[in-house]
């Protein structure tokens, strides 16, 4: 077993990463679901596999999404879960130096590695056995209650985790399932239909899974060569071995697996669409007939799903506090007839500090509202023109900075055309976090 990697740095934030929900249990009331004795948990994750499906030389795992490898954001989302003492993951060796650098990147903790096997059930059986053998160098213990979920799996929320574990201290065994999207058929040998599954009757089976330690590691040391070689389900080993019926928890449409190429392009729109549900706009005045007041309450009405909120630039370092709590990835900076560069430099410097970016890349839109259309346009546009080095400096720290100029007339209908059409483009811009519009300077 590897040793456990240096724990990193101290962690980013006590990470409610944005594309998770806060959770909805605090680490005592889901210990008070648990039962009165909260049981040790652990966690397991096969990683091990090389994606043949995906089709692509990169195994799925460590493919990137959003420029970060799928596996980190399962990790991140079981690192949430407090109640989780250890996450043991299962990688070949080939890939264990690529597997402790993003453990290092993204700052991941609680992380054990150890060697995948050539199949995924070897790859869960070592991963128990490092949680079974109190070897001397070994910070893991045997837990009570352990959960196994596929490192490709990366959204899986505490919800499900505590009734898949509350149902196997109860029942020895659970796992998530999810109603068939298609119906189940049994071929014939000639390659005709035998029969086929009423398909109201049968469910998937998706992961997390749990167990009590004891009843799927002992299956495991039983398992026939065959199984290990050829069996997908753990649930049936704890039948099989152990006889125990494991109970049967509804899961979220989102426990699905990564598994083909169109699944990475799914997964990279739904942590999109998450960690753009809320947008900050940065103006220094509270005045409500301010134009950036304007420009919020339009882009309230556009994005009725999205929270839209304001606030003074940052100076302090209680502002860096407050920008951590609010786990926000979208900020417009509202500038009013000047092309001020500096407001940019400090929220910039503040996200860096932050380490916001770190997980999520972070969209600052520079908005600068000026009647162009009147005032002498040369040197305000020699200002604006900073923006296009400075966004390709930041873009190696993962803020996607550009700019975006607004057209303010004197005219009210034409001002209001105006700020529907800033607030699209924001909206866009936000929603698509494209990497290849930073240092742009684009116009409403
Ligand atoms: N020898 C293996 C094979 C698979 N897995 C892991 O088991 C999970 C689910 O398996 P699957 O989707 O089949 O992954 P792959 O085997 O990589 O995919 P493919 O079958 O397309 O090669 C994945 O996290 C995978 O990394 C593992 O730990 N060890
Ligand atoms: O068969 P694969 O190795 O692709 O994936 C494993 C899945 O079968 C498994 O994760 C669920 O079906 C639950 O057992």
């Amino acid at each position: 077993m590897e040793p456990r990697p240096a724990a990193p740095r101290p962690r980013l934030c006590d990470s409610l990463g944005a594309d998770q929900t806060p959770s909805a249990s605090t680490p005592n009331a889901a210990r008070a679901e648990l039962g009165r004795r909260a049981p040790a948990v652990a966690a397991v994750l096969p990683a091990g596999g090389s994606g043949e499906r995906m089709g692509i030389p990169t195994p799925k795992q460590f493919c990137p999404v959003l420029e970060r490898p799928l596996i980190s954001y399962t990790l991140q989302a079981l690192e949430r879960v407090c109640w989780i003492k250890d996450i043991v993951v299962a990688v070949t060796g080939e890939n264990m130096d690529a597997m402790k650098g993003i453990i290092q990147k993204y700052q991941h903790q609680r992380i054990s590695l150890v060697e995948a096997g050539v199949t995924r059930h070897r790859s869960i059986f070592n991963g128990l056995k490092a949680l079974a053998e109190d070897q001397p160098d070994s910070k893991l213990s045997k837990p009570e209650v352990v959960i196994i979920h596929d490192a490709v799996r990366p959204f899986v929320e505490e919800d499900v985790l505590l009734k898949v574990v509350t149902a196997a201290k109860e029942c020895g065994a659970a796992g998530a399932i999810r109603p068939l999207v298609s119906t189940v058929i049994s071929p014939s040998a000639d390659g005709c239909l035998d029969h086929s599954l009423e398909r109201a009757r049968h469910r998937a089976s998706e992961m997390p899974q749990a167990f009590l330690f004891d009843v799927i590691y002992e299956a495991y040391q039983q398992c026939s060569d065959y199984d290990l070689e050829f069996g997908t389900e753990c649930l049936h080993l704890a039948l099989k071995y152990g006889h125990i019926k494991a109970k049967l928890v509804e899961g979220s449409p989102d426990l699905w697996k990564v598994t083909y190429k169109r699944d990475l392009y799914a997964a990279e729109s739904i942590i999109k669409e998450r960690i753009s549900q809320h947008i900050c706009l940065v103006m220094d005045t509270k005045d409500e007939n301010h134009v950036g007041h304007r420009l919020e309450e339009v882009l309230k009405d556009e994005l009725n799903h999205v929270k839209v909120t304001s606030r003074l630039p940052c100076h302090t370092g209680r502002d860096l506090d407050q920008i951590m709590s609010e786990q926000c990835y979208s900020y417009v900076c509202v500038n009013v007839m000047t092309s001020d560069f500096e407001e940019i430099r400090k929220l910039v410097n503040m996200l860096e500090e932050s380490n916001l970016s770190i997980l999520y890349p972070v969209v600052v839109i520079s908005v600068y509202f000026l009647d162009y259309k009147s005032v002498p346009f040369d040197q305000k546009m020699e200002n604006l023109m900073q923006i296009r080095e400075y966004a390709k400096e930041v873009k190696k720290r993962n803020i996607l900075l550009c700019g975006l100029l607004i057209y303010y007339p004197q005219d009210e209908q034409k001002l209001q055309e105006s700020l529907r059409q800033g607030a699209t483009i924001i909206a866009t811009l936000i929603k698509e976090r494209n990497s290849g519009l930073v240092g742009q300077i684009l116009v409403a």
